[in-house]
């Protein structure tokens, strides 16, 4: 499991390391900046670094070994600057001309920034940063950015953000994170459209800022450098204080029959409406659910029956015949929502679907319903599941949403934390930045980024497919955490694996794949 960190967290982890005498500020600055060097090398020579790399650089460009290389450094007025005059220095002792550049008085540095800028003062000069965009310093050479890291508080100035602008065309390695990147939220704090780096080389655990919202793109791949702290981890914090990213639970099944391993119903819409639910159903169906039926309105019978085979159907017409299906005790999983309709009628029966007490996923339709209606909303229970896009989102939780665009220390993660505490059940906000809660601030990203980006997720139909495996895993008998960071970890691996191309019917499809893969 990795952890995801907030900046916050980052900075009490390196003090907490520091106040026990278990590494020295200097010691880590030194580390960041030669973990940056280490990637930076590896990059310009093709070769795999010492580091782990999430997603793909391109080829070096603009230099090669025997035409030299030259580095420009951009240095911040903290620690990230800081970093930068390591690496200035550990790039010069490799053979690389380097050139260095600070935003405002070198007499405010202090502390490890300070000291390292002292050594580099014995091997070159150091110029004023708004000197860096003339074609002297910035043909063809690699961008270091170190001028903000975790420290970013506001909008960039000017001068930063002309100088990012002049070098957009070099290739650009990020200290930390990309200046300008807020490393809680993954927003950019910019008017303007900033040039993303080709690298981002980040210390210890990834920020949220890494995974969420414009994070991936501006970043480029991302490595992530030991800086000293790996065998404290995040101590003083335990895991329950922090995000993880989505992992995948055991899905190995035991011998049995099929009603050993659950029985998903999922609830259809009516005539020419029962796409969503059939690919739901076959989600959850293919998730190893040993049982899935639709359960649809009479008339639409005709129509699903054409369409299905392993997946049963069964006509329910009003509450009465809802309720008559649900005395079976062996459906142990609902699905609600895709395609499922607005009216009364449908209010009254995910009404009695809630009343049950089973496992839910709540998605779509049934969502929108949740939204418009108090008694609805006051029956969710703690083994539901929601599975809001940020449309539904706002519409269940406009104030949290709102939130979340205008309020700085708001990231997504806090927010889905406090949507799931409303609610008292399991919250899953997609996105190709997914973050999932549940009522007790236990929080996860499934980010559909670096070697795991899909962007041919974004397809109609996807959100059903989820909705179905995260009830089909339940159904299994998977918790609703668990059930939702599986589902979610499955979607992307399934997108990922088929590749481009792919249409919503093709995710259960590829799903035994990816299962023989993690099996194995
Ligand atoms: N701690 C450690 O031991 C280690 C830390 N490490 C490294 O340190 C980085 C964190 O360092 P940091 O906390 O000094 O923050 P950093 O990103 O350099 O910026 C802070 C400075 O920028 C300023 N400032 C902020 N926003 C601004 C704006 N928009 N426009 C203008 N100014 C702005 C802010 O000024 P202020 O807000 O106080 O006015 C302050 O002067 C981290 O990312 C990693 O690279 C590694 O070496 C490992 C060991
Ligand atoms: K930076």
């Amino acid at each position: 499991m990795t952890e995801l960190l907030t900046s916050a967290q980052m900075r009490a982890i390196e003090a907490d390391a520091i106040a026990t005498g278990h590494v020295s500020g200097l010691e880590m600055m030194e580390a960041a900046g030669s973990g940056v060097v280490a990637a930076i090398l590896a990059w310009r020579d093709g070769r795999d670094g010492p580091l782990s790399l999430h997603g793909k650089l391109p080829r070096f460009f603009g230099q090669t070994v025997e035409t030299g290389a030259s580095a420009v450094v951009l240095c911040g007025p903290g620690n990230n600057g800081g970093d930068g005059f390591v690496i200035g220095r550990l790039l010069h002792r490799a053979g690389w001309a380097v050139e260095v550049f600070l935003l405002g008085d070198p007499e405010a540095l202090r502390g490890d920034a300070r000291t390292n800028y002292e050594h580099w003062l014995e091997i070159g000069d150091v110029r004023p940063l708004s000197d860096c965009t003339s074609d002297r310093w910035i043909k063809q050479t690699l961008v270091v950015d170190a001028l903000f890291g975790t420290g970013l508080t506001r909008h960039l100035p000017d001068v930063v953000e002309n100088v990012l602008m002049a070098t957009a065309n070099c290739p650009r390695v990020a200290v930390d994170v990309p200046s300008g990147l807020c490393a809680d939220r993954g927003v950019v704090l910019s008017e303007r459209s900033l040039p993303a780096a080709h690298l981002t080389v980040t210390f210890h655990r990834p920020k949220l800022g890494h995974l969420l919202a414009d994070g991936p793109t501006q970043c480029g791949a991302l490595a992530v450098a030991d800086i000293g702290l790996a065998a404290r981890g995040i101590a003083p914090f335990k895991h329950d204080q922090v995000v993880s990213e989505a992992v995948p639970s055991d899905l190995r099944k035991q011998q049995g029959h099929k009603y050993s391993h659950g029985h998903a119903l999922v609830l259809s819409g009516g005539v020419g409406r029962g796409g969503a639910a059939r690919l739901a159903a076959r989600a959850a169906l293919r998730v190893g659910a040993g049982a899935v039926t639709i359960g649809c309105p009479p008339a639409a019978m005709i129509e699903n029956a054409a369409q299905l085979n392993a997946i049963m159907l069964q006509a329910v017409g009003d509450v009465g015949a809802l309720d008559a299906i649900l005395d079976d005790s062996r459906i142990n999983a609902l699905c609600v929502g895709p395609g499922f309709g607005l009216s009364e009628d449908r209010a009254d029966k995910l009404h009695a679907l809630l009343k049950s007490g089973r496992a839910a996923v709540i998605d779509a339709d049934a969502l929108t319903l949740l939204s418009k209606d108090a008694d609805l909303r006051g029956a969710l229970h703690g083994k539901c599941v929601l599975t809001p896009h940020a449309g539904e989102f706002a519409r269940l939780f406009p104030d949290l949403a709102d939130a979340m665009d205008s309020t700085p220390d708001r990231n997504k993660t806090e927010i889905v934390r406090m949507a799931a505490a409303d609610v008292g059940c399991v919250v899953v906000f997609k996105g190709a930045d997914t973050v999932i809660a549940d009522p007790t601030g236990t929080c996860c990203v499934n980010a559909s980024a670096y070697h795991r980006a899909a962007p041919w997720l974004a397809t109609a139909g996807s959100g059903d497919v989820l909705a179905g495996l995260i009830a089909g895993l339940m159904a299994r008998g998977v918790t609703p955490w668990d059930a939702a960071q599986t589902g979610a970890w499955l979607h992307t691996e399934s997108a990922v694996s088929f590749g481009p191309g792919l249409i919503a019917e093709d995710l259960p499809e590829e799903l035994p794949n990816v299962l023989q893969n993690i099996a194995s």
